[in-house]
């Protein structure tokens, strides 16, 4: 086989109470790698389209070369492939761009190779990835590209990640400011240790949007939407975040709360019908405070990256 495209969804990583340790996924949209095969070893990434071209061309740098490395140091042969990437994310969204990019390389470099990985195995070599982005190895946005649904990440050492069950009818809006914040920024502002009282109520809040996925419970999932850890330290970021909130959840939203690191936000809704309502009031507050935003609506990805298609 000579060349193999993959698609990786966006993710929402934290879903509020989940600091690095709970993630989705989104249909709405994603990346797109072509790996092709070359005689000589070695990894070089041959095209990048709809980047703004901002994207490091370096393979130690870019995140399809860096995870495919890894996998590759891992795999014990140094196949020579080259690597073709469409931005189908925009950069320091919160969406997952980085993570996106470097599961859609892995699914189809492992494809290449016959599928010598199962797909949680190759989560380390994403992690990998994430780590040479932002300088965390977080893995709440690689795990739910990767495999689809919520995911949560319940130890990293080592790595133990469950997939969760995803309740029929839960659907996503997306709300995407036009500016960008990179991962590193917004993790600079995080505090080193967090007080006791609010580690009870992020575990309360972790486990109570965990039983409610599973009950089907909306009431129970909209409660447990609060994030005492990041959140209070990004929001300064996120020009009318409060304000923007207040407004959704009168649209009808179950909850809102910062995409991964930001700027995007996310709100959650019992089916589609609500999220009109909730973009719509979003919009007129971006719009009050002079900034532009895109909406995107969503169901939740439940099968994560693919193979889109293979050439001999
Ligand atoms: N293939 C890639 N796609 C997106 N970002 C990448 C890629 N490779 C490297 N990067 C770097 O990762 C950073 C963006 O990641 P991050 O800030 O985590 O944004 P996001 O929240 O959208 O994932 C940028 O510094 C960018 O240069
Ligand atoms: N848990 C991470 C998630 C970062 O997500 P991204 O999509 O902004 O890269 C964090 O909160 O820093």
């Amino acid at each position: 086989m000579k060349s193999v495209k993959a698609f990786a969804p966006a993710t929402v990583a934290n879903v509020s109470c989940g600091f690095d340790i709970l993630g989705f996924a989104i249909d709405a949209m994603g990346d797109y790698v072509e790996i092709t095969r070359k005689e000589k070893s070695g990894l070089c990434v041959v095209s990048i389209e709809d980047d703004g071209g901002k994207l490091p061309w370096e393979v130690e740098k870019n995140t399809c070369a860096v995870a495919i490395q890894a996998m590759l140091d891992d795999y014990g042969q140094q196949i020579g492939m080259d690597i073709a990437l469409r931005k189908g994310l925009p950069l320091g969204s919160g969406m997952g761009s980085s993570a996106a990019s470097a599961v859609a390389a892995l699914i189809a470099a492992n494809r290449l190779l016959g599928d010598p990985y199962e797909r949680k195995n190759l989560l380390p070599f994403a992690i990998a990835a994430e780590k040479a982005a932002c300088g965390a190895g977080h893995a709440d946005n690689v795990a739910p590209s990767l495999l689809g649904g919520f995911v949560l990440v319940r130890d990293y050492h080592p790595l133990d990640v469950i997939k969760l069950h995803v309740p029929d009818g839960l659907y996503c809006t997306l709300l995407h400011p036009h500016y960008e914040l990179k991962t590193a920024d917004s993790r600079s502002v995080l505090r080193d240790s967090i007080p006791l009282k609010h580690s009870t109520i992020q575990s309360g809040n972790v486990a109570g949007f965990i039983a409610g996925l599973y009950q089907e419970d909306f009431e129970l999932i909209s409660r447990s939407m609060r994030d005492v850890i990041a959140e209070p330290y990004r929001a300064v970021l996120l020009p009318g975040f409060y304000e923007i909130r207040e407004a959704l959840k009168t649209a009808g939203a179950l909850g809102m709360g910062i995409s991964g690191s930001g700027p995007t936000l996310f709100a959650l809704s019992q089916g589609s019908e609500k999220s009109e309502a909730i973009a719509k009031a979003a919009k007129e507050i971006y719009e009050s405070i002079g900034l532009g935003v895109d909406v995107y609506f969503s169901s939740i990805n439940t099968i994560g990256a693919y193979v889109l298609e293979e050439k001999e």
